[in-house]
């Protein structure tokens, strides 16, 4: 338990994480636009939103990660921690195939989507990015308005049709943003803040209203007031998305996850549970030598 208080820190403002629960009805998770068919032998409990088994990645020749199974929770914030180089970000590309856009690139193995193997023949890797969206460590808006940064994520999703004014403004107001630039949506994105931008992000990734969000290291360019609103947020968020974030701050990680998978160098899961059991009590001894700083 000293572990997971350590790393709570003494001003956080967050409740430590419950154990997850198994029952989907209460997650507020999403169940329409399944990508498995009714008929799908595969389709498994609606409560898991994300499978890997036996994946591996490579970069030509160097493997990148070794035979990751995993299962990640619908409606939860599942952390990935680990040290450098150790696989996250790949693992996190991985799920909604942007491995494809690098061109060395090579994965084997199985990552189920609501029971739909995504690297089936038959995937269209942009129709699963709809479906599968993303928020990057730097704050990318583009040199446009507030209102058409958001735009330009329903327009590129198809989802330009109807009352795209108010689907702006709810994303904003899903992204926590909308009280604070709703006189200036016609002003460009980059004239706000880096926090305000990261939010903007995430309004734009939240806006064509996918089912799983993957964040790599969201806040790690923000100050301390800025990380805390989007701490905030994710956890607002995993009330409507699966949400899935890779975190250098264990402190990040032990506020706002539900469940944490930590990898080891080598690009191997090591271990993957409750938060709070991976703080508290971890199953490793290189796992607790990592949360402990002994290494990493
Ligand atoms: N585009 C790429 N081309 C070749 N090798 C890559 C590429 N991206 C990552 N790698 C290699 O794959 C391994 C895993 O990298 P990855 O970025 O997934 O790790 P990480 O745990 O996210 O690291 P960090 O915490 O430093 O961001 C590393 O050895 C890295 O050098």
């Amino acid at each position: 338990m000293q572990y997971y208080r350590d790393l709570m820190g003494t001003d956080a403002q967050h409740e430590p994480p419950q154990s997850s629960s198994s029952d989907s009805s209460d997650t507020g998770a999403q169940t329409d636009g399944r990508m498995v068919s009714e008929s799908d032998d595969r389709s498994r409990s609606d409560s898991i939103a994300l499978e890997s088994r036996n994946l591996d990645v490579y970069y030509g020749d160097d493997q990148a990660l070794r035979s990751i199974d995993m299962q990640i929770p619908e409606g939860q914030v599942t952390a990935l921690i680990g040290p450098s180089g150790c696989g996250k970000s790949t693992f996190l590309r991985s799920i909604n195939r942007m491995n494809d856009l690098i061109d060395v690139a090579r994965v084997d193995g199985d990552l189920y989507f609501q029971g739909k193997n995504v690297y089936d023949e038959d995937v269209d890797p942009v129709a699963l990015r709809r479906k599968i969206g993303m928020v990057f460590q730097k704050p990318n808006p583009f040199p446009k308005s507030i209102r058409d940064n958001v735009a330009y994520g329903l327009r590129v999703q198809g989802k330009d049709d109807g009352d795209v004014d108010e689907k702006v403004r709810t994303a904003l107001e899903r992204a926590a943003l909308l009280e604070e630039v709703e006189d200036q949506l016609d002003s460009s994105g980059l004239d706000l803040s880096g926090g305000q931008q990261q939010r903007l992000c995430i309004a734009r990734a939240i806006a064509p209203d996918p089912e799983v969000i993957l964040m790599d290291e969201p806040a790690s360019a923000l100050d301390p007031v800025a990380t805390s609103k989007i701490e905030d947020l994710i956890e607002d968020l995993s009330k409507e998305y699966t949400v899935v974030i890779v975190t250098h701050n264990m402190q990040q990680a032990a506020r706002i996850s539900d469940k944490t998978a930590v990898f080891l160098t080598g690009g191997e899961l090591v271990e993957f549970d409750d938060t709070n059991k991976i703080f508290e009590n971890p199953e490793h001894d290189r796992v607790e030598d990592y949360i402990t700083g002994k290494f990493g």
